[in-house]
């Protein structure tokens, strides 16, 4: 049965105000590592976080192009120390050839977004034979190199990548589940902005729980739960939001015509999300959305609303009751979210 949605609201907006980026340099402690650094969500996350009042260091590796990123990134006058590497030979500042060692070694943090982007026409799984070896390898190195740290998979499908990333972890003896995350927020940041412009009110000012995967119908955004939303809108509009946050990502796709798929919403959610385990690090009571390992549901791994502390994830939250309407998409989309889960363990273990 569905648990209670009791949980401390955190507004997403509260994240990117000004104070986050001015704020004291005291706290500002924690080794954070973007791997896929140089990418179309890499490069302008790693700006974000190179703003970041929590983050003392950053890491920004990858396969190519990582010394320019971190060079650029270094003049920013902000205190995070910046460092750029590549698997081997190749870094800045020049260090020698440790590579993703020197870039994982002391993290707290590491964020994934490395790995190939959609094209129009393809599913987020149509990444899978991609993808699933590229968090692999970088998922071994971070249970060698970090095994203490937080993992925030960005990395599609997450729906698969992140059972991959655990089995990886369990593997080699240091999975924690309070530690490893797929990152689901670009889904609360994209229902949050439609909302608004339905109900006309500043998006910032709006939480969405959105619940399940992220991918397709995974994707449920319980609009129900929204203060006002069920005066304001009928089922034809309520439907039509539901299906645009599900398949926003599909959007942009579309709209890049060949070019990528979400990168500076993405960047964005990304440091959201980020800064808010940061925060939770230091001390502050946190709750976000998060793809997690979670009793829930019959699925292993799912997005709902979760309580971060100073170690990750300190309890997953339930997400109440859901409406007719909502039970429809959440029985629809266990059998697939199921599979794509499976899909990654089965990939891990052969
Ligand atoms: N979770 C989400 O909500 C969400 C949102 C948007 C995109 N994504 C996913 O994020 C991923 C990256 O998207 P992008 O637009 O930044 O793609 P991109 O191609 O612009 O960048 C990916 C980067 O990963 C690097 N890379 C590849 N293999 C690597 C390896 N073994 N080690 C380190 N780096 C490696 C590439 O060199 C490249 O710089 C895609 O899989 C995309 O589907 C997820
Ligand atoms: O749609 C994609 O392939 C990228 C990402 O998952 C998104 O939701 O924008």
């Amino acid at each position: 049965m569905f648990a209670s949605a009791s949980r401390a609201t955190v507004s997403i907006a509260t994240k990117m105000s000004k104070a986050s980026f001015s704020s004291t340099t005291a706290a500002a402690s924690k080794k954070v590592a973007v791997l896929g650094a140089a990418g179309g969500i890499g490069q302008p996350l790693s700006m974000l976080l190179k703003l970041s009042p929590h983050v003392g260091e950053l890491s920004c590796y990858d396969i190519v192009g990582t010394p320019g990123v971190a060079a650029d990134l270094s003049h920013i006058p902000t205190p995070a120390k910046i460092s750029g590497d590549l698997p081997a030979a190749g870094s800045w500042p020049p260090k020698g050839n440790d590579g993703i060692a020197r870039a994982l070694t002391g993290c707290d943090v590491v964020v994934i977004p490395a790995g190939v982007p959609r094209k129009p026409g393809m599913t987020r799984d149509d990444l899978f034979n991609t993808n699933a070896g590229i968090v692999k390898g970088l998922v071994e190195s971070c249970a060698e190199h970090c095994p203490g740290a937080i993992l925030a998979i960005i990395s599609n499908p997450v729906n698969s990548t992140v059972p991959i990333a655990a089995e990886v972890l369990k593997a080699r003896g240091v999975y924690d589940p309070k530690k490893l995350c797929g990152v689901t927020t670009l889904d609360v940041c994209r229902a949050n902005t439609f909302v608004g412009e339905a109900l006309g009110k500043d998006p910032r000012e709006v939480d969405v729980t959105v619940i399940g995967g992220h991918a397709g119908i995974t994707i449920l955004p319980l609009f129900s739960q929204v203060p006002g939303f069920m005066d304001a809108v009928d089922e034809k509009k309520m439907d039509a939001l539901t299906v645009r946050t599900q398949f926003g990502g599909d959007e942009v796709v579309k709209a890049k015509a060949g070019a990528g798929s979400a990168t500076l919403s993405m960047a964005y959610a990304g440091y959201v999300f980020t800064e808010n385990v940061l925060r939770a690090m230091d001390g502050e009571e946190i709750t976000q959305c998060a793809f997690v390992e979670s009793t829930l549901t019959d699925a292993p791994y799912f997005a709902s609303p979760c309580k971060f502390g100073p170690d990750g994830v300190t309890e997953v939250l339930g997400y109440g009751e859901l409406t007719a309407y909502e039970k429809g998409w959440f029985d629809k989309m266990l059998p697939d979210l199921k599979k794509q889960i499976q899909k990654g363990i089965d990939f891990a273990n052969n």
